[in-house]
């Protein structure tokens, strides 16, 4: 089992530049396939598992996918499959937004039903609904969820109880295809729905209001193959911009959109890290004390629960008693129990975490429990006396690219290593990676 060491004490300083952002990417891939003519050439595609994982889901599906220098071409203009298998949908859950365009363009799709994972139950019910109200037939049942149309789909108005980002991605490619006009009422404002509708938008399609809460689609009878580039990474960013203020160090996060990173921004000026705009990203640098502050996740522009983690390690490290209150996943608190096994002192009530900082971290063995867990117990590490051994790397490669090697680049003391010990150096490259990744 490969493990990350790290040891704390080191302040970081230098350039890091952020990837393209893999919840961009990945219904950027699976929108390619509503193209029924025509190459797509998708660019800034960070080298990940998830992404490795969604290339194979298409392939199976027969669409031709060839990813080299963090390009990804689909041609999708072969007749293609209607189903993904529970192998694809078990590794990430995003295989789920295959749905939509599949069902837009054939009339019929098949994936195996997502269960619960690490952070909560995570149903599809808000993406079903959507389909039916554009007229198809949901079947569930024996692990697969199917939904069928009796020819086009027909453009409706669709209300969303919450605005879930994956139901929002699903009903805007459905409704590409569709026939007449579809309005997605409370629907996600995510900067990565914005890409998504931006990149429909080059096939030809004709999506209005992305990044409101109202989405408009007008559907058009047929999209073609287009060249996009995929949005920076605000979760990676903001994962470096802890790391500059965890270590008081002084990091410029190369690609980082301040505009994106607004709630995240703020919760760090609050702890009294200094943020500074600069033309190519922005600059973090971390106080000699951190100040306690209190955050609530929220669906964007709110705070990202995607970044709570990483807070949480900040936390421990703020002088006083600070609270994060998670209100979109009902169980992200799985690395509560890790960060203890570091000496972390805080109190679980309800949907919030009392941390009582400072805390003396110490360095533990401790079990990456989901991606951003992973990103997170290393950054505490980071800060930690003594040695902090990170398992369970497989959600940390889910997400991102060359952590370890990032964050040895700014002047962390930090390796990853196999099973003998040995260092292991991703080779990043090609499709060749895929199963040394999985
Ligand atoms: C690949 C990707 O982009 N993943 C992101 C996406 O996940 P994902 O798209 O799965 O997240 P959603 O926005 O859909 O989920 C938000 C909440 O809505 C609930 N829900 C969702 C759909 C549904 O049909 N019914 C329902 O009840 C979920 O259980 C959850 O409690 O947005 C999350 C919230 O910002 C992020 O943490 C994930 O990193
Ligand atoms: C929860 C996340 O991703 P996913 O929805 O792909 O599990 C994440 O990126 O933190």
């Amino acid at each position: 089992m490969e493990k990350i060491i790290v040891r704390g004490g080191n302040q970081l300083n230098g350039n890091v530049k952020v990837e393209g952002a893999k919840n961009a990417v990945l219904p950027v891939i699976t929108a390619s396939i509503l193209a029924s003519k025509g190459n797509s050439a998708i660019h800034d595609v960070p080298v990940l598992a998830d992404v490795y994982t969604i290339n194979e889901v298409l392939r199976n599906m027969n669409a031709n996918v060839h990813f080299e220098n963090n390009t990804v071409h689909v041609d999708a203009s072969n007749p293609l499959t209607t189903e993904a298998p529970f192998e694809y949908v078990r590794k990430m859950r995003a295989s789920v937004l295959v749905l939509g365009p599949l069902l837009a363009r054939y009339g019929h799709a098949k994936v195996a039903m997502p269960g619960g994972c690490a952070i909560g139950s995570r149903p599809i019910d808000l993406h079903l609904k959507g389909f039916e109200a554009m007229g198809a037939h949901v079947h569930v049942g024996n692990g697969f969820v199917e939904v069928e149309s009796n020819g086009r789909l027909k453009g409706a108005k669709v209300y969303l109880d919450m605005p879930s980002v994956g139901a929002t991605e699903n009903i805007m490619m459905a409704a590409a295809l569709a026939e007449g006009k579809t309005i997605i009422e409370n629907c996600a404002k995510e900067p990565e729905i914005v890409d998504l509708a931006n990149f429909i938008n080059k096939m030809g399609g004709k999506v209005v209001g992305a990044g409101t809460e109202t989405i408009r689609i007008e559907g058009v009878e047929e999209l073609h193959g287009t060249e996009h580039a995929i949005i920076p990474d605000r979760v990676e960013a903001g994962t470096f911009m802890v790391a500059a203020a965890i270590t008081g160090g002084n990091i410029l996060i190369e690609n980082a959109v301040s505009e994106h990173l607004r709630s995240v921004i703020s919760k760090l000026q609050e702890m009294d890290v200094t943020i500074l705009e600069e033309n190519n990203g922005i600059r973090v640098l971390g106080p000699d004390i951190l100040k306690p502050t209190d955050i609530k996740t929220l669906p964007h522009p709110g705070f990202p629960t995607d970044m709570q983690s990483q807070m949480m390690a900040l936390m421990l490290c703020a002088y006083g008693t600070s609270v994060i209150t998670e209100t979109v996943f009902e169980n992200r608190f799985m690395h509560v129990e890790e960060f203890r096994r570091m000496n972390a002192k805080m109190k679980i009530e309800g949907r919030s975490v009392i941390i009582e900082g400072p805390c003396e971290l110490q360095g533990a063995e401790v079990a990456a429990t989901d991606l951003r867990a992973a990103a997170a117990l290393i950054l505490a590490g980071l800060r930690a006396d003594g040695f902090t051994r990170v398992t369970e790397l497989k959600h940390l490669d889910r997400g991102y690219v060359e952590f370890a090697g990032k964050l040895a680049a700014l002047g962390a003391d930090i390796e990853r290593v196999n099973e003998e010990g040995d260092p292991v150096k991703l080779n990043v490259q090609s499709d060749g990676l895929h199963a040394e990744l999985n």
